[in-house]
């Protein structure tokens, strides 16, 4: 039986991009709420977005060094079912958000050519013992701004043990993604710019592609 790569679909901002992202059999989508993301939706336009998700298909909330207030003010608005912090949030203010909202959270580990595969197990060791909130890691690339670069890192960074628990993100495509899951074996994958038409505006076409070069790679034995 082959492993089922689980799909995170970032970066939505229409309803009909809600309903592709569904519809192509994706796992997760990402809202993002950095106010200076051209993706940024507002509370209140979560809670619209939200309305177009069923059961069983994770919301996840994507922030950039939030305050805890600015956390409570989207989840007043839409069901989050994951946050994700994507900026320079230690343990300790992560492991605090999550308590006092009661939300499980994966952190952004950015990778850059100074970064050493023991740094990635030691970094996810520091998060997993500050919170039980804590459910892993998504790799990105580091580049000067936070994320959603269409960047791609060096893979072989990843220590073998990391990747089945690991969320693979950061310049992923429709033309590199088999390659990536075959290669790391992740969790899952993540993509926002490389399913794009322009800046927030998803292509459906491109969602169901990626979609399914990922199950090829599934398919495709170890
Ligand atoms: O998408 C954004 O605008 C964004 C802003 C700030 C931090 C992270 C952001 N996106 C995340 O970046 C990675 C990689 O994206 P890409 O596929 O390379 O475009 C992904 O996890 C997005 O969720």
């Amino acid at each position: 039986m082959s492993f089922r790569t689980r799909i995170k679909i970032c970066g939505l901002t229409r309803e009909e991009d809600v309903r592709a992202t569904v519809a192509a059999g994706a796992d997760a989508l990402g809202l993002v709420f950095y106010p200076k993301s051209p993706r940024y939706v507002t509370p209140h336009r979560a809670g619209e977005l939200a309305r177009a998700v069923p059961p069983f298909v994770s919301i996840v909330g994507l922030f950039v060094n939030p305050t805890l207030e600015e956390v409570q003010q989207v989840l007043a608005e839409a069901p989050l079912t994951v946050l994700q912090f994507h900026g320079d949030e230690t343990p300790e203010q992560c492991a605090a958000i999550a308590r006092a909202v009661v939300r499980p959270f994966m952190r952004a580990a950015r990778i850059g050519s100074s970064t050493q595969p023991a740094d990635l197990l030691e970094y996810e060791q520091a998060y997993r013992s500050a919170s039980p909130f804590f459910t892993g890691l998504l790799l990105d690339t580091l580049v000067e701004e936070y994320g959603g670069s269409g960047k791609v890192f060096d893979w072989s960074l990843i220590p073998k043990e990391l990747a089945p628990r690991a969320v693979l993100s950061g310049g992923l495509s429709v033309h590199n993604v088999t390659e990536a899951v075959a290669g790391v074996r992740p969790y899952a994958v993540d993509i926002s710019s490389g399913v794009e038409a322009a800046k927030g505006i998803k292509d459906a076409a491109r969602i169901e592609a990626f979609i399914q070069a990922v199950r090829l790679a599934d398919a495709t034995p170890v």
